[in-house]
């Protein structure tokens, strides 16, 4: 297939791009970059498609075709890579699949995404590892890679297969949905990612301090009457592992950091030279414990939405870099999970199809972030913490490199309907926000894996 992207704005992170040029695309890699490219005269290709992401929708194109997108007034960016996603599968397929998940990440702008091992069973072992990867190798259209648990069956008794997990292509050990009470184990689980060299992603939560808390601990907590988690549940779990990475070199990353505390201790860790990385999610930087104006599933995750003053810290320590990139902790839930009060729902909402949305009109149109700063965020920083540059190049527009480019039109105005999602889950507490910022194409290896045919809504 070839895809000459014509007049975009190319934003391009590691080489500090942001220009409006021409790119031309062939046979999965990027091949030319500059201004007034056409499709090469020996290749006899036939261009099937004049196509307009400015106005109309573009349009699926079989691997024969030759494409050109006319990209004026778009961004032109690095395929986005999502550290944080639960795509249900194996077990909980009713909730999404590897099929749904990937196809919703490709509708968000994904080209990447790591899926979290909270599965039943739990992904602690190579064979199970290998369902992921064999199901995503037949079902996705993009990069799926599978995250290890870091205890067997998560129950933080006994060591999974670390060594055999990363051999196998997980890209991280996590044991997300709880923490590892065991600061020993946590601590030899440490030596044995040194030892595969990969990260640990850490979901920062002490059971007991968090207790049966639904919403953070404060005055919204009184006024809705419904018990709170406080801020040290996550944080002495930040604390205790940023001292354990010190002590034994792991690289620790944080998953959807939420406190001001932690944000302050990552800034700490960062600055006496500790391995340690953080994500933050769309909800934190964009919700705070004032929106809860009922008792309402859709706004119950973990860890909570916490106060105003926490969600700006949020947002400064991603501005400054304290926090590396965005991860959606993309949490899909059955209808019946997500119904009635906060005190007996599920845990968690969708992402993968508002994160980029959110992330222009919460951080990009406020002058937060630069449209380069966003495309270091939400691709180039992820695709370096989990060290994918291994396996799917190092995220460069460049010629010569696999081509996994997403193309947004930052002033496309446009109103979130769950209803249109691709994922199985619909627990948003976004429905009905107008939002600007609006996937157009998604291009994973050279191939169009999503174009915008939604039905506009605003
Ligand atoms: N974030 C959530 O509220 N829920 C996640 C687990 C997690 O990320 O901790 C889930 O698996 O549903
Ligand atoms: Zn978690
Ligand atoms: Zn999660």
């Amino acid at each position: 297939m070839q895809i000459l992207i014509r007049g975009g704005r190319l934003l391009d992170p590691l080489s500090g791009t942001d220009k409006v040029t021409d790119v031309l695309i062939e046979d999965g890699c990027v091949t030319q970059i500059g201004d007034g490219l056409t499709f090469p005269a020996p290749k006899k290709k036939k261009i099937v498609k004049e196509a307009s992401v400015s106005g109309e929708t573009v349009d699926e194109a079989s691997t024969d075709m030759a494409v050109t997108i006319d990209a004026s007034g778009c961004w032109v960016m690095p395929g986005f890579v999502d550290l944080h996603v639960h795509l249900r599968d194996p077990g909980q397929t009713y909730k999404e699949d590897i099929g749904t998940g990937s196809q919703a990440a490709a509708c968000g702008g994904f080209t990447t995404i790591c899926a979290m091992p909270n599965t039943k069973p739990v992904i602690d072992n190579p064979d199970k590892l290998n369902y992921v990867r064999f199901k995503s190798a037949a079902l996705s259209p993009i990069h799926v890679m599978q995250i290890g648990s870091i205890t067997k069956g998560e129950k933080g008794e006994e060591l999974s297969d670390i060594a055999g997990l990363a051999d196998a292509g997980a890209p991280a050990i996590s044991e997300d949905g709880r923490s590892v009470e065991n600061a020993a184990l946590m601590k030899q689980a440490m030596r044995e990612a040194v030892k595969a060299g990969i990260p640990v992603f850490d979901h920062c939560e002490d059971k007991k301090l968090a207790g049966k808390g639904v919403v953070n601990e404060d005055e919204n907590a009184v006024r809705l009457g419904l018990p709170g988690i406080p801020d040290s549940a996550e944080d002495v779990i930040a604390a205790r592992d940023i001292l354990l990475a010190r002590e034994t070199g792991a690289h620790l990353h944080l998953c959807h950091v939420s406190t001001r505390e932690s944000v302050e201790m990552i800034r700490f860790a960062k600055s006496k030279g500790v391995h340690v990385t953080a994500e933050v999610t769309p909800h934190h930087f964009t919700l705070c414990s004032d929106d809860i104006l009922a008792d309402d599933p859709m706004f119950k995750m973990n860890p909570p939405v916490r106060t105003a003053a926490d969600r700006e810290a949020l947002i400064e320590g991603l501005r400054d870099g304290t926090i590396d990139c965005i991860a959606t902790d993309h949490a899909p839930h059955a209808v019946s999970e997500k119904f009635g009060s906060m005190l007996t729902s599920a845990f968690g909402i969708v992402g993968l199809e508002t994160a980029l949305p959110l992330a222009v009109t919460r951080l990009v149109e406020p002058g937060i972030l630069s449209p380069l700063d966003l495309a270091r965020v939400m691709s180039t920083a992820p695709a370096q913490v989990a060290d994918l540059t291994r396996q799917y190049g190092d995220g460069k527009i460049e010629v010569g490199n696999p081509a996994d480019i997403t193309i947004v039109r930052p002033d496309e105005e446009w109103t979130i309907d769950k209803k249109q999602f691709l994922s199985k889950g619909r627990n948003t507490p976004f429905e009905g926000w107008k939002v600007r910022g609006r996937v157009k194409v998604t291009i994973c290896d050279g191939e169009i894996v999503y174009t915008d045919k939604r039905r506009q809504t605003s």
